[in-house]
């Protein structure tokens, strides 16, 4: 596909300083030492606009120590002799040696795996009659962003495509302060208290004495806890569907869980649930598929993400908003503060303020995507937090862990975490500080310093800064749950209610692929007799398996933990909870292996190339050798990868032309026949022509037809003619529009 000009995502305004490279800044900043007064320490803004080059390479002439000391040599150490020991002396040798063991920092307690992108915001029309936060008042203004996409439980090195929940992070570097909107793909949680959230981790991640498994929830310690904690079972049914193992970072749905509170100049407040919906639809991948991709590429959702940006494809999210006047908070039949529980958009629609562009790849991993530090507690004025008792616990969280992550008080300094406006107070020193603060005053009320931002009285301050919404609290001090809080089936049920038929499939599947793997047999029997007040049918489909008893409604309730949590009340589906009813369908930035072999028709492969460019997606030439095939008409066309490194899981689609008699030598070929057999196993569309149509028949994956005509058989768009003909494409195009055909799943008798 053609890149985007980048011009169409510029600014009509931009109201932040002139953009800089981050490697530049650094330069600036070593340069400079302090900044000069009134000026924002360390406060440029990392915003390098897309898609300008990338900063030069450091060339080897260049090298110094850190002292800037020229180095003549960086291959030898000083050694007594040709053939004698290293001398200690070598301080150039103890530099680099010494640097390089520090390299590392601790990884994340969570949300350990991810990838990052800048782009930035941009609100439709003035929101000022929900609130003041000012970077949502001017359609005319971009904010830039800098988002952090993960995985939860997996390590740094763990594979993109775990079955979990997914971190959507979003640092807004406003004019006001930065405002962190630090998200799940997931709109509630498991436990409705920050103080349950260590065990929580602690049953998740990979169990103590052995640290197995990694990235994966399919082990004894967290069916246990959760088993035990009735309030997850909404959010597993979440954990168990499709949502958790995504398409892509770019085909997720985005969700500040809590329930947050905005609040307007007139100080009247609401409050308010975010969302990102992404405008290439919501989707997920086969389960079979995101186990594959998780040895075949590893990074297939970091990959994904920096070559879309890369190419000019950038991602785009919508935000939305569902606001609920204060005078509405007991309206529910569900405690707005319980953070497992959602508003279905039915009761309350989701109102579209705006979009996120994510258009720049960061320059440096490090600097940028593990040294950024979110915070739910980075607000402006206008947006602030309500008292959910998760949400709560978070506030304390995320600044504790960074000064043990970062290292030091100060990684505020670091570029990607510097506020981009101005930024004044008195706390000084501390590690690794970077600014340097001049004068002799350090402390505030004051009248010796110039200036009138710190007056005596503080007034002025005041009147501009942030201000907690105003509530009334006289309670007694408890350590308890409010009743408020105990429904834990109802929304578990409504989730299940909303979803496809195929979807449900999923749900059974995963539930009983991670229940299978528990050596406990007695964990695996309180899953089901707790999923039986989810849905008695859904509980027997998942206990089928497992060699254990007939899930018994009852014994839930006889195990402690258990409160007297009331049955489910009588739910409606939500459609807006399920991918499959979701708005989506076009094919854009998606990609198509065109497999081919000696003799094909390079007509049908340049025809489809184009259509698909056409339509906005990709299309790579997949063969059994890299180099070039010879077409039936002796053109060589050019191998784009090979059977030996590319496989079908990272495609969303197959096209096999016609290939005439060499069809016969592909059908021999156990990787071509893999490929084909593995993409239909996924309910991927897959179109064949001619002898590849005759080929797809003979593994029995469909039968040739009329020209043009799709088969019974969804998402197998076939044509007896060794040319394309006219209809094809379109079909094909029109069968990937739906992303996959999950009804086939039933009928994929073929192995893969
Ligand atoms: C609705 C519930 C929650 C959501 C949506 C959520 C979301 C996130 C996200 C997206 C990150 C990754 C940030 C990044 O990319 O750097 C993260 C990290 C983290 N979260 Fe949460 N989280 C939730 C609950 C909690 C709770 C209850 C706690 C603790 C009480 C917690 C503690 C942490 C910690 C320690 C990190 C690592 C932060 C860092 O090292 O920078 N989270 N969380």
């Amino acid at each position: 596909m053609a890149p985007r000009t980048p011009a169409k995502n510029q600014s009509p305004k931009t109201k932040t300083p002139a953009a800089k490279p981050l490697a530049q800044e650094h330069a600036d900043f070593t340069a400079e030492g302090a900044p000069p007064p009134g000026k924002v320490a360390l406060g440029e803004p990392v915003t390098r606009r897309s898609h300008q080059p990338r900063p030069p390479e450091p060339t080897a002439q260049s090298l110094t120590t850190n002292q800037g000391l020229a180095l003549p040599d960086n291959h030898n150490s000083l050694k007594a002799g040709l053939r004698g020991p290293t001398l200690l002396e070598d301080f150039i040798l103890r530099e680099k040696i010494t640097h390089f063991d520090h390299e590392r920092i601790p990884e994340r307690a969570v949300h350990a795996r991810g990838a990052g992108a800048h782009g930035f915001f941009q609100v439709y029309e003035n929101m000022a009659g929900l609130t003041k936060a000012q970077f949502l008042s001017d359609p005319a203004l971009q904010t830039p962003v800098f988002v952090r996409f993960s995985t939860v439980a997996g390590s740094r090195g763990s594979a993109d495509t775990a079955r979990d929940a997914r971190g959507f992070a979003v640092k807004f570097y406003t004019a006001e302060g930065n405002y962190d909107l630090v998200g799940n793909n997931i709109p509630v949680f498991f436990i409705q208290d920050a103080i349950k959230f260590p065990d929580l981790v602690h049953a998740v991640k990979p169990e103590p004495h052995n640290e197995i498994p990694q990235a994966a929830s399919a082990h004894d310690t967290f069916w246990d806890f959760v088993t035990l904690m009735p309030e997850s079972t909404h959010m597993l049914m979440w954990v168990m569907s499709d949502r958790a193992i995504p398409r892509s970072f770019r085909m997720m749905e985005g969700f500040g869980v809590h329930t947050f509170r905005m609040v307007n100049a007139q100080g009247d407040a609401s409050f308010v649930k975010f969302h990102w919906k992404p405008l290439l639809g919501t989707h997920g991948l086969a389960w079979d598929e995101a186990q594959k991709l998780a040895g075949k590429d590893a990074d297939f959702h970091r990959r994904d993400l920096w070559e879309a940006i890369d190419s000019g494809n950038f991602p785009e999210w919508e935000l939305g908003v569902q606001v609920v006047p204060e005078e509405d908070e007991f309206r529910f039949s569900f405690d707005l503060l319980d953070p497992t529980k959602l508003i279905p958009e039915e009761l309350v629609p989701v109102r579209r303020i705006g979009r996120m562009v994510l258009n720049r790849n960061p320059d440096n991993f490090f600097a940028e995507t593990e040294q950024v530090a979110f915070h739910p507690g980075h607000l402006v004025p206008g947006i602030d937090f309500s008292n959910d008792p998760l949400l709560q616990g978070r506030l304390f969280s995320y600044t504790d862990t960074q000064l043990s992550r970062l290292g030091s008080a100060n990684f505020h300094e670091l570029p990607i975490n510097r506020a981009q406006c101005p930024m004044h107070n008195f706390q000084r020193d501390g590690m690794h500080r970077q600014q340097v603060n001049t004068g002799r005053v350090a402390y505030e009320p004051n009248t010796l310093a110039s200036g009138n931002e710190f007056r005596v009285d503080g007034t002025q301050a005041q009147a501009k800064g942030f201000s907690s919404v105003h509530e009334a609290l006289e309670s007694p001090k408890i350590r308890q749950r409010s009743p408020s809080f105990d429904d834990h089936f109802s929304q578990a049920r409504m989730f299940w209610l909303s979803q496809t038929e195929p979807e449900q499939d999923h749900i059974v599947a995963a539930f009983q692929f991670e229940l299978s793997k528990l050596e406990t047999p007695a964990i695996r029997q309180r899953m089901v007799d707790n999923l039986a007040h989810v849905d008695g049918q859904l509980a027997a489909r998942v206990a089928a398996p497992l060699g254990i008893g007939a899930p018994n409604k009852q014994a839930a309730t006889l195990w402690s933990g258990f409160r007297a949590a009331p049955h489910p009340v009588d739910v409606q589906p939500s459609p807006a909870l399920s991918m499959a009813q979701a708005p989506g369908g076009n094919i854009a930035t998606r990609t198509v292996a065109i497999l081919v072999a000696n003799g094909v028709d390079a007509t049908s492969v340049q025809t489809m190339q184009q259509a698909l460019a056409d339509a906005g997606a990709s299309s790579k030439v997949v063969a059994a050798a890299l180099g070039t095939v010879q077409a039936a008409d002796g053109t060589p066309l050019p191998v784009d990868c090979s059977l030996l490194t590319t496989p079908s899981v990272v495609f969303d689609a197959v096209f096999l032309p016609c290939m005439g008699l060499h069809a016969a030598a592909m059908a021999a070929d156990g990787d071509a026949v893999h490929f084909v057999l593995e993409a239909y196993k996924h309910c991927k569309t897959i179109g064949a022509c001619g002898s590849g149509a005759g080929l797809l028949a003979s593994l029995g994956a469909g039968q040739v037809t009329e020209p043009g005509v799709v088969l019974p058989l969804p998402g197998v768009v076939l044509a007896a003619a060794g040319a394309l003909p006219a209809g094809f494409a379109p079909a094909f195009i029109q069968a990937m529009g739906q992303h996959r055909h999950w009804s086939r799943s039933g009928l994929a008798t073929v192995p893969a």
